[in-house]
């Protein structure tokens, strides 16, 4: 990725002004400032931020998760797709829900995400068609083993990202998101999950694992993807 090609996008984004009477109000009222996130991205393929998200969004995110759980609406995780998709309690241990606009939390969280998209695509030109994410309910006890986050062979989730939602996450409590140097695989640090910190790095190239957790932990874990039926692959549903 190389900055110098984006003078001609700035240029042409400075002449097309985002219209913001267009976007969802909910996307209006939460709307953040990506520089940093897209500079990190470009200087070392990820980016933390504590209290990226707007405290108030992520209470209601969660709450909204808790209800989903009292509906019986979380399932175990699976690995891989298709034919290959498999239970996997010795690797990953959450229960989760793929995010569909139903509520309120979720189209605003889904609207800033869609802005986040536009943002990557105008800067970085990386040509993401769209977002998909699940909650992840991360029982005590349970964790997610290192892992690159594509599939064999296919290379469709290029920018992941994972916002926490627990307030007030205790160091007792553990399940730190561990990322890995893509190099030398040794880590390069563990991000606590506190609510509203929004972690981003380049899908295929980052190691990471959920270490064991104590406390019971929620997130938001999505990818952006390149659409791979544009490659003659027919991309199955999740
Ligand atoms: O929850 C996290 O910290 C990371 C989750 C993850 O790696 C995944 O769902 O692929
Ligand atoms: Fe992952």
């Amino acid at each position: 990725m190389n900055r110098h090609l984006l003078s001609t996008a700035q240029h042409l984004a400075q002449l097309n002004p985002p219209r913001p009477d267009l976007l969802a109000p909910a996307a209006q009222e939460n709307s953040i400032c990506f520089d940093q996130l897209i500079d990190g991205l470009v200087a070392q393929q990820w980016f933390v931020a504590p209290n990226y998200l707007p405290a108030a969004l992520c209470a209601d995110l969660y709450a909204d998760l808790q209800q989903l759980r009292q509906q019986q609406a979380l399932a175990p995780a699976g690995i891989g797709r298709g034919q290959q998709h498999l239970h996997a309690e010795t690797v990953r241990g959450d229960l989760t829900h793929w995010l569909d606009g139903a509520t309120p939390a979720q189209r605003t969280y889904l609207a800033l995400m869609r802005e986040l998209k536009d943002t990557l695509n105008r800067e970085l030109f990386l040509g993401l068609f769209e977002y998909e994410c699940h909650y992840a309910l991360y029982p005590p006890g349970s964790f997610y083993k290192k892992h690159v986050d594509s599939f064999r062979g296919r290379s469709n989730r290029v920018v992941t990202t994972v916002l926490y939602l627990n307030a007030n996450w205790q160091e007792k409590d553990a399940g730190e998101m561990r990322l890995y140097d893509p190099e030398t695989q040794q880590p390069l640090l563990d991000v606590p999950p506190q609510a509203g910190t929004l972690v981003c790095f380049l899908s295929e190239h980052l190691p990471h694992e959920v270490l064991p957790t104590q406390a019971e932990r929620a997130s938001i874990a999505g990818w952006f993807r390149i659409n791979n039926s544009l490659q003659g692959v027919i991309d199955p549903p999740s």
